[in-house]
């Protein structure tokens, strides 16, 4: 990290509208190459089941982080200050050869990652988190696994398919890069497949805080059950958009009625302050049915509640 950490454009001096579209505004990693922590874009949907699109989510959410102010209040955090955060860009990725494009991106984020630096990447559908789930493994072991989304994603196939983005959590359990028992899903509801769906998830390694317990619990009874859950191991943060309610994220593949409210899952990340959150992600935004960038803002803050988030020694 420089001596000074340089942050955000100042919002002041260049209008947030105008300059450079990294994230927040942050200077880019070509730029400077001892940047700490560093937000990537995964600019892939080849694995999606329902509406396309989550190829454009990374310079959606990009486009939509521009208000982001240095300061957060409700965690007393600059993240901007006391590290380097830089935009690593995109990668490239095969979007005609789904296992080519799972290949490069276990590779690229590797790279990225060396021994030291915290990724979180912008989605891209959900297959992504299977790559970036075996970096994280490489370097720590098994993760505990802290997974916001409707969906479950430990399907098993798809038309015969085993990558895709209802998949990724089942194939990584497989793998053995999820801790069978840290690993946690919030958000899930809508309709499944079957009654088996839940207990197969158990099997591979996941409870569950269903979205329908925010309407009986309180958000601080949520965080105590997800943080006794994870422990102190650590923790790979998957964020699917959708875990959201249509109404505050309708920018996205697989909508499902009766999700979270943006501030519950602002809330909730704010909650995992002082866990050893070693990466993460942020998926399946999908321009193409967002308005008024209103899934892309959503993202964006999730994100930027992610940075606020990340351990203190890297601070
Ligand atoms: N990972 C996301 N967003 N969706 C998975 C949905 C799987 C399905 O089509 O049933
Ligand atoms: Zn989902
Ligand atoms: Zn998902």
């Amino acid at each position: 990290m420089p001596a000074t950490p340089v942050g955000p454009a100042d919002a002041t001096r260049i209008p947030r509208y105008a300059g450079d579209g990294t994230f927040a505004r942050l200077p880019r990693l070509t730029d400077l190459p001892d940047a700490d922590v560093l937000v990537w874009g995964v600019p892939f949907d080849t694995g999606a089941s329902y509406r396309p699109g989550a190829r454009f989510g990374p310079n959606h959410v990009r486009q939509s982080s521009r208000l982001l102010r240095p300061y957060n209040p409700a965690l007393d955090v600059e993240p901007f200050t006391a590290r380097q955060v830089a935009d690593a860009g995109d990668v490239g990725v095969n979007p005609f050869d789904l296992g080519a494009a799972v290949a490069t991106i276990e590779e690229a984020a590797g790279a990225l990652c060396g021994t030291r630096r915290r990724l979180i990447a912008i989605g891209g559908d959900h297959t992504i988190a299977l790559p970036l789930l075996r970096v994280q493994h490489e370097r720590h072991g098994p993760i505990a696994v802290l997974h916001f989304d409707a969906h479950l994603d430990t399907w098993d196939t798809y038309f015969g398919a085993a990558y895709t983005h209802g998949t990724p959590f089942r194939r990584a359990s497989e793998e053995g890069l999820v801790d069978l028992d840290h690993s946690v899903h919030v958000g899930i509801r809508g309709p499944l497949y079957s009654r088996l769906d839940l207990t197969e998830s158990e099997k591979l390694g996941f409870t569950a805080v269903h979205a329908r317990d925010f309407a009986r619990q309180p958000i601080d009874d949520i965080v105590n059950r997800v943080r006794a859950r994870l422990g102190d191991r650590p923790v790979y943060v998957s964020i699917d958009i959708d875990v959201l309610d249509p109404g505050f994220a309708p920018g996205t593949g697989t909508p499902e009625a009766g999700g979270l409210s943006s501030r519950e899952l602002l809330e909730v990340l704010r909650g995992l302050a002082g866990l050893n959150v070693v990466g993460a992600d942020v998926v399946e935004v999908a321009p193409a049915y967002d308005h008024a960038e209103i899934t892309g803002i959503a993202a964006a803050h999730v994100i930027y509640e992610l940075l606020c988030v990340l351990p203190e020694e890297d601070r």
